[in-house]
């Protein structure tokens, strides 16, 4: 990388730091990753953020002892460089909402229902054939959020999410502060939820990268292949020494 001083680094999480897997639960950090994250981090002096549709305090468990900057719910929470966070309040009907969506979604085998807060998924992966019927039961259950909330489709996922909240919100956010402000962003994300950033970062004359094996219907200016291969990269970035001025 030349002059790291010159970049800020955004991070989606699934499908880009990480492989997919058949649960949200059964992902598989690999053994180096938090280290190398770190190091890059140190390298960017600081300006390494995660955004990511995790709730935030499930994204720090999987980066433990280490502690980044992370926009969770697709950019609806968001701690900074300083560690202070700021999110979206929801009302207490969203709990409701919740529980009841939780209560029907026993009648749709294999369909797994995550809570994450102010948001909340549901995900066909280990029942493709339910696909239709999760999409039409979360227009509804959105239509009952109303709104404040908007629904955001993903991987075999069908999430409702706070919907004044992006990625690209969050991005900007990240660099109208220090250590990320005056620094061109480079984003790289897997989903549809990242176009958002790619959009903010092309604007800014920034780089946009999607991970993807086949071609996408995209905005990202380059991909590349595979989460593996992503991490490779990083392990290299984040071993290079800083040459001296
Ligand atoms: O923005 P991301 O960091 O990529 O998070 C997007 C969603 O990722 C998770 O769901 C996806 O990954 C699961 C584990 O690999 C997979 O089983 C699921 O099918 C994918 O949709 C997460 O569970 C969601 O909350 C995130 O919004
Ligand atoms: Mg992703």
């Amino acid at each position: 990388m030349q002059d790291p001083s010159q970049w800020a680094l955004f991070l989606d999480i699934d499908g880009t730091l990480i492989d997919l897997a058949e649960t949200p639960e059964s992902i598989v950090v690999p053994a180096g990753l938090p280290a190398d994250l770190h190091r890059l981090s140190a390298r960017l002096g600081g300006a390494l953020a995660l955004v990511t549709g995790r709730a935030l305090p499930f994204a720090d468990e999987l980066f433990q002892p280490y502690v980044f900057p992370i926009a969770g719910l697709h950019g609806s929470e968001r701690r900074d460089a300083t560690g202070m966070t700021t999110r979206v309040e929801v009302g207490a009907e969203f709990e409701t909402l919740k529980a009841a969506l939780a209560r029907e979604a026993q009648q749709w085998p294999g369909v797994l229902i995550e809570n994450k807060g102010a948001a909340v998924a549901a995900h066909y992966r280990r029942a493709p054939e339910q696909r239709e019927v999760v999409e039409a039961a979360m227009e509804r259950y959105l239509d009952m959020a109303g709104e404040d909330f908007t629904l955001q489709h993903g991987k075999m996922v069908v999430e409702i999410r706070p919907a004044r909240a992006s990625k690209g919100h969050a991005l900007m956010a990240y660099l109208n502060e220090a250590p990320f402000q005056d620094r061109k962003p480079i984003a790289i994300g897997d989903d549809v939820t990242d176009e958002a950033m790619f959009r903010v970062v092309n604007e800014l004359g920034g780089h946009s990268i999607r991970i993807s094996e086949t071609p996408a219907e995209t905005v990202a200016q380059s991909t590349l292949p595979s989460a593996s291969y992503l991490r490779s990269l990083i392990h290299r970035f984040a071993a290079e020494t800083v040459r001296p001025e």
